[in-house]
């Protein structure tokens, strides 16, 4: 499986041009295709799920294309018919293809198999799928009785009347329903059934069927009333608002990294109900400034988001990152009436207090409402994301709460937003690491310390974990057992305590210097199970304001997007004099000649590994030392550092 490790961040601020709604895309795809006319849809989201709703048009005959110089696309409405009556459609997990093109092949008399990936046919349809029964519509369940796959026959359509649909499960039956009935002709009357949820869908849907002449009258939201001997014609031209969804994860990053951070392509007028997000995060404190087609969030100015207990039902995509948000707040918080989160992509109530609870942070759960109370400190966890992009745009966040992340298959976020990663660091800055590397007695822990004292950084001494490992391994006489090394390292009960190092408790900090440790730590380091079991914990000294970290992989292995890498190195002669010299100061046995011969040893050993082997990368600066007093080498890297 693919993952992708995000650093620490220590700010976010800058301006993103979000992509396309998916919600208008497919609802504009699906009308233009329906009306009479040809349709160019511009700055149409491009993504797994407008790929689905294309790719089934044009099975169904419907003739589209792509300008390759604008981006536009020009649709070929079939003024209410498809050309092709009889077809197989595959639409992933997009239920905002499936719903509404069941509705409009229920209703256009032809014969059609809809399928979609495993998690599609766990997604409820029944409701919908009972609705159109009312209106006569043959459907079957190919699978399990209220879920997809389906079998859509020609059934005999009884126009006009009065149809019922629950709204209580999922907004998208209403909104398949009501794009479906102009094209029996006929006046119909929908009668919500339940508590409407997610009413703001509802109101794009209408927004939409408006803009392609058809105007659907309510009495609340429990009577729709869809006018008889209309049909939908195309407006010509039709944009294609940003997602307003997509924003939230933007304006979060703003609110919780400071900011300014802008997001262009929705505003004050936007259709979309989830840009009611911004008015959530302003009851966290977050400044939040509105343009016509801009918002744009910055964090409190005293810098802590205040707790929350709120009615997320009108946004509940953009809930979910208010769910990784209460993590930033200063006390529990409360997301309530958020039951559609049960059937979406995943159980996303489940999946949210799952992959939170990794972090370590406290959530109770809920049938309809998540509790999640914030914790001191946040732990690096691996966060799967269940085939949810939702999940991976949200966890992205928590880079900026001091740790790094790692997001598994984080390229679930095609669905909707398939460049994410690439706008998340475009805004957000990740805390900097100067990394050095080179052999033994190069001089890179003299230098990597004075270089992190001058810049106020923090500074790991990355052979002192090997180290560390390696006196364990003599002392539990294990250093013969790859296995039973890698269980030492993996619970290594060492501390860093005012300059002095403790393991379980008693002081090595001279013990972990002798020659014996230092061989046995070449060894152990040769372990890929020990690389494995140090590496995160390497990596949470990176901390803001910045680190110096050295060893042998720093700018390799730990941290491969550090900024500033090094590369320290001396001869074999230079470096068996100084160590001498650092031995017999420290009062330990020293011979010169055992110690020119135990470096270059220790050289091939650490260079000739398969994993992480001592070398110099092309984009570390190389340092030699032989001829350089310390200052000099100091010097040297302080001025080179970006
Ligand atoms: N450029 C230099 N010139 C002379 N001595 C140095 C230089 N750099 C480091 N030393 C000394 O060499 C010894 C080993 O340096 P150290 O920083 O511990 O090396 P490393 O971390 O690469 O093993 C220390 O006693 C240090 O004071
Ligand atoms: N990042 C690191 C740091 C050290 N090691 C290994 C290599 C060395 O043989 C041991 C001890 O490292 P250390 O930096 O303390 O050794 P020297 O002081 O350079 O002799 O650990 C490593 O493999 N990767």
């Amino acid at each position: 499986m693919e993952t992708l490790d995000l650093p620490p961040m220590i700010r976010a601020a800058g301006t993103v041009r979000l992509p396309g709604s998916k919600s208008i895309s497919n609802r504009v795809l699906l009308l233009a295709a329906l009306a009479d006319g040809q349709t160019r849809v511009h700055d149409l989201l491009r993504s797994d799920d407008t790929e689905r709703m294309l790719e089934a048009l044009r099975t169904l005959g419907v003739n589209w294309q792509c300008d390759a110089a604008s981006g536009a696309y020009r649709v070929d409405g079939v003024a209410g018919r498809f050309p092709v009556t009889e077809a197989d459609l595959f639409l992933g997990n997009a239920g905002t293809a499936f719903r509404p093109l069941t509705a409009a092949l229920a209703l256009s008399g032809g014969n059609y198999r809809l399928s979609g990936v495993p998690r599609m046919h766990e997604r409820p349809i029944g409701d919908l799928v009972d609705a159109l029964s009312q209106l006569g519509a043959a459907i079957t369940y190919t699978g399990n009785a209220g879920y997809p796959p389906l079998s859509i026959g020609k059934g005999a359509i009884r126009a006009g009347g009065t149809v019922s649909v629950r709204g209580d499960v999922s907004s998208q039956f209403l909104t398949a329903l009501l794009m479906a009935a102009p094209l029996t002709g006929v006046e119909i009357h929908i009668e919500v059934v339940g508590e409407l949820i997610s009413k703001p869908y509802i109101e794009i849907t209408l927004n939409l069927m408006a803009r392609f002449g058809v105007t659907v009258t309510r009495e609340g939201w429990q009577r729709f009333t869809v006018p008889g001997g209309v049909r939908y014609r195309s407006p010509g031209d039709i944009h294609v608002e940003g997602d307003a969804s997509s924003a939230s994860y933007f304006l979060a990053a703003g609110a919780v990294g400071g900011g300014p951070v802008r997001v262009e392509g929705v505003g004050r007028d936007s259709i979309q109900g989830d840009v009611r997000f911004a008015e959530a995060i302003a009851q966290l404190g977050v400044e939040v400034t509105l343009g016509d087609t801009w918002i744009e969030a910055r964090g409190p100015a005293d810098g802590r988001l205040k707790a929350f207990d709120m009615d997320l039902n009108h946004i509940p995509d953009a809930a979910m990152t208010l769910a990784v948000m209460a993590v930033f707040c200063d006390g529990p918080c409360h997301l309530r009436n958020i039951a559609s989160w049960r059937v979406k992509e995943t159980d996303r109530i489940a999946a949210m207090a799952t992959e939170l609870r990794k972090l370590g942070v406290e959530v109770e759960e809920f049938d309809d409402a998540l509790r999640v109370v914030p914790p001191t400190e946040l732990r690096h966890a691996a966060i799967d994301t269940y085939d949810d992009h939702r999940m991976a745009m949200c966890f992205s966040l928590i880079s900026l709460a001091g740790v790094g992340v790692t997001i598994n298959d984080p390229a679930c976020v095609n669905k909707t937003f398939p460049v994410y990663f690439d706008a998340y660091r475009s805004i957000t800055e990740a805390v900097p690491v100067i990394a050095i590397d080179g052999p033994s007695a190069s001089g890179k822990g003299t230098v990597a310390a004075r270089v992190a004292e001058a810049l106020g950084y923090h500074y790991l001494d990355s052979g002192s974990l090997y180290r560390l490992v390696a006196l364990a391994a003599i002392q539990a006489d294990a250093g013969d057992d790859p296995a039973a090394v890698a269980a030492l390292a993996e619970a290594l009960p060492a501390e860093f305590v005012g300059g002095r190092i403790l393991l379980s408790g008693a002081d090595v900090t001279d013990a972990i210097r002798s020659e014996d440790c230092a061989a046995m730590a070449s060894k152990v380091a040769a372990i890929p199970a020990v690389r494995d079991a140090l590496l995160e914990r390497q990596r949470a000294y990176r901390r803001a304001p910045g680190l110096v970290a050295e060893g042998r992989d720093m700018g390799s292995v730990v941290f491969p997007d550090a900024a500033n890498k090094f590369f320290l190195t001396a001869s074999v002669t230079a470096r068996a004099e100084r160590r001498y010299k650092q031995l017999m100061e420290k009062g330990l046995p020293a011979n010169i000649d055992s110690l020119s011969e135990e470096l270059s040893l220790r050289d091939a050993r650490d260079a000739a590994r398969s994993v992480a082997p001592l070398m110099k990368l092309p984009d570390a600066i190389l340092v030699e030392t032989s001829d350089m007093s310390i200052d000099e080498a100091v010097r040297f890297v302080t001025e080179r550092i970006a």
